[in-house]
């Protein structure tokens, strides 16, 4: 059994409150959120789970911690987790294309000699690209497909009017590192194909707008001396949030279970 702390208490973070609810190998007694989410936490989590809205506020150590928030929560409790640490999970892969996060991420782990784990969220085959990376890759095409509501809120809505969206439109074409920018709660899963295979600018990436979909679809191809490789995957997603596939909360709660299991993927 661990003891975990988790950043975040939104969809993903009440998704991962329920699946580990009756697992003894998963104890989320620690929660940080934001000072505006501090009533709603509240008032879902019982008297078993800590809610601070700063580290240094956490009443015990925690084991490992986790991140299920925004690319904020990496500088304000991610870094200093590390420093003091604490091993971390992060989700909001996408804040890596900030100019300087990865070096300050990589400065604290070093510092407290902890670890940082990327996890691969809602896309797949994140190993089989790493590993591509390591024998010859030349080339790798993301594409990330969401119906129109799941691009309210972002850039896109300057692009196309997305209420009467008649087609497919493509919002952004660009590299993984200005869509990581732009679109910080859609593009995570564009930076971490970059982070594993190609980089952050030469990684292309086409975010599109479709009403034809009831999903989240995340495809891509890579090729290079390795060979030639594709994956798609049709996420559904979060009840609580369009934008989020619910995938992307089995693969932080696989991170978890894997840390304690004595074999596993
Ligand atoms: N790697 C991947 O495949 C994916 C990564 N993500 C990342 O996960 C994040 C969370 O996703 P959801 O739960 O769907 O979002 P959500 O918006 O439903 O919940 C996020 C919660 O975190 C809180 N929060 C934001 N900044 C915070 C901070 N600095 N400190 C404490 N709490 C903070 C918000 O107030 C909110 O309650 C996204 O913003 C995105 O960065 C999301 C989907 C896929
Ligand atoms: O959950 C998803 O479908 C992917 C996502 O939002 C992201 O890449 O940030």
């Amino acid at each position: 059994m661990q003891h975990v702390a988790m950043v975040g208490y939104g969809a993903i973070g009440s998704h991962l409150m329920r699946m580990f609810a009756a697992d003894a190998r998963v104890r989320l007694d620690q929660v940080i959120v934001g000072a505006t989410g501090l009533k709603k936490a509240q008032a879902a989590l019982g008297d078993g789970v800590a809610i601070v809205t700063r580290l240094e506020d956490l009443p015990r150590r925690p084991d490992v911690l986790i991140e299920c928030a925004s690319h904020r929560a990496l500088t304000e409790h991610v870094v200093p987790a590390l420093a003091s640490g604490i091993d971390s999970i992060i989700l909001s892969i996408g804040a890596l294309a900030n100019d300087g996060m990865a070096e300050l991420l990589a400065e604290a782990a070093n510092a407290g000699s902890s670890r940082l784990k990327l996890v691969s969220g809602a896309i797949g085959a994140i190993d089989a690209l790493a590993a591509a990376q390591l024998g010859g890759l030349d080339e790798v095409v993301y594409v990330g497909s969401k119906p129109p509501s799941s691009w309210r809120g972002s850039p896109g809505e300057s692009v196309v009017c997305l209420d009467s969206l008649a087609e497919a439109t493509t919002l952004f074409k660009g590299s993984a590192r200005d869509a990581a920018r732009l679109y910080p709660k859609n593009a995570n899963v564009a930076a971490a194909l970059a982070l594993a295979g190609l980089g952050l600018d030469a990684t292309q990436v086409r975010l599109v707008a479709d009403p034809s979909l009831s999903h989240n679809v995340h495809s891509y191809t890579a090729q290079g001396r390795f060979g030639r490789m594709s994956f798609t995957i049709e996420g559904m997603a979060l009840p609580d949030n369009p934008k989020t596939s619910a995938l992307t909360a089995c693969s932080l709660a696989r991170a978890l279970i894997n840390r304690v299991e004595p074999m596993g993927f």
